[in-house]
């Protein structure tokens, strides 16, 4: 079998760990051969190259980078006719964008990162529409503030003694409100096929050491509810831990991933 050459698109919390795994071969079938990150110096055996040069080295680019270089580099990249792998989800509320990521040659797929239960809720849309959908994500005060906020907003958010909704709206406003920690509510509006169903509820909780998302969905074909808490990052309290290792499971899955659950 040949290997599945792999550029990644941001070395953040989240690249730094994939590109770790796969130099260290924990991924077999797999391969890196490009990391492109402004912010990343170059070092051994870090292969640090421009865009256009991953889009030479690698059928698979996966994007770790965030909503606005999925939007600014995710069209060249199937325009390349390479297999994009996104995990900034949320830029996808732009609907132009996703048409643009969809119409190839190069494959979109996209990465669950922080939640499960997506393959469910896509099966159980696909028999009948939801009746109500919403994800609840709690997570550190601190991780919360955003550059639009009031200083009224950021005030609340740094002195709060109990937890209260900073944001509950349709998901697509809200991952725009929260590009770098509500993508897990464009992905579940993407799963079920409807960004105007689902409501995302955004909590600023000051005891919280881990970071929750409750997803509930009813329709004709049953009740779900899935209820996750993961550790944060340790190089970034804005994302789980857990996202590097969400990605490098769809790597391996696009590898061949002989056995592995589809
Ligand atoms: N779907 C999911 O469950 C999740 C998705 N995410 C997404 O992943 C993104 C990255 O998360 P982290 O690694 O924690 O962030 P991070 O801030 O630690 O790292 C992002 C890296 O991307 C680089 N970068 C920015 N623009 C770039 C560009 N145009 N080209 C190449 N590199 C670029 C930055 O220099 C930085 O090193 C988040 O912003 C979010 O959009 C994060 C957590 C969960
Ligand atoms: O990692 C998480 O818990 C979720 C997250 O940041 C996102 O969806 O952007």
């Amino acid at each position: 079998m040949t290997e599945l050459t792999v550029a990644l698109l941001g070395h953040g919390a989240i690249g730094s760990v994939i590109a770790g795994a796969l130099r260290e071969g924990h991924v077999p079938g797999a391969r890196l051969v490009a990391v492109v990150d402004p912010a990343t110096a170059p070092a051994p055996g870090l292969p640090v190259v421009p865009l256009a040069t991953a889009l030479a080295r690698a059928e698979l680019v996966v994007e770790c980078a965030g909503q606005t270089a999925l939007r600014d580099t995710g069209p060249s990249v199937v325009a390349a006719g390479r297999h994009l792998l996104a995990l900034s989800t949320g830029a996808l509320a732009d609907d132009v964008l996703h048409r643009r990521l969809l119409a190839g040659p190069g494959r979109l797929s996209l990465c669950a990162g922080a939640v499960g239960g997506l393959d469910l809720l896509t099966a159980a849309g696909a028999l009948a529409p939801f009746d109500t959908v919403t994800i609840r994500t709690s997570k550190s005060p601190g991780s919360l503030a955003r550059p639009w906020m009031t200083e009224a907003e950021t005030s609340r958010l740094r002195t709060t003694a109990e937890p209260y909704e900073v944001l509950r709206a349709p998901a697509r406003e809200v991952t725009r409100a929260f590009p770098a920690t509500s993508n897990v509510a464009a992905s579940v509006a993407l799963a079920v096929g409807d960004w105007d169903l689902v409501e995302a509820v955004v909590v600023a909780d000051p005891g919280a050491t881990l970071s929750r998302h409750e997803i509930e969905a009813t329709g004709p074909a049953g009740r779900y509810r899935f209820e996750i808490a993961n550790l944060p990052s340790p190089a970034n309290p804005r994302t789980s831990g857990i996202v590097p290792y969400a990605a490098l499971r769809a790597i391996r899955a696009l590898a061949g991933n002989p056995g592995g659950v589809v």
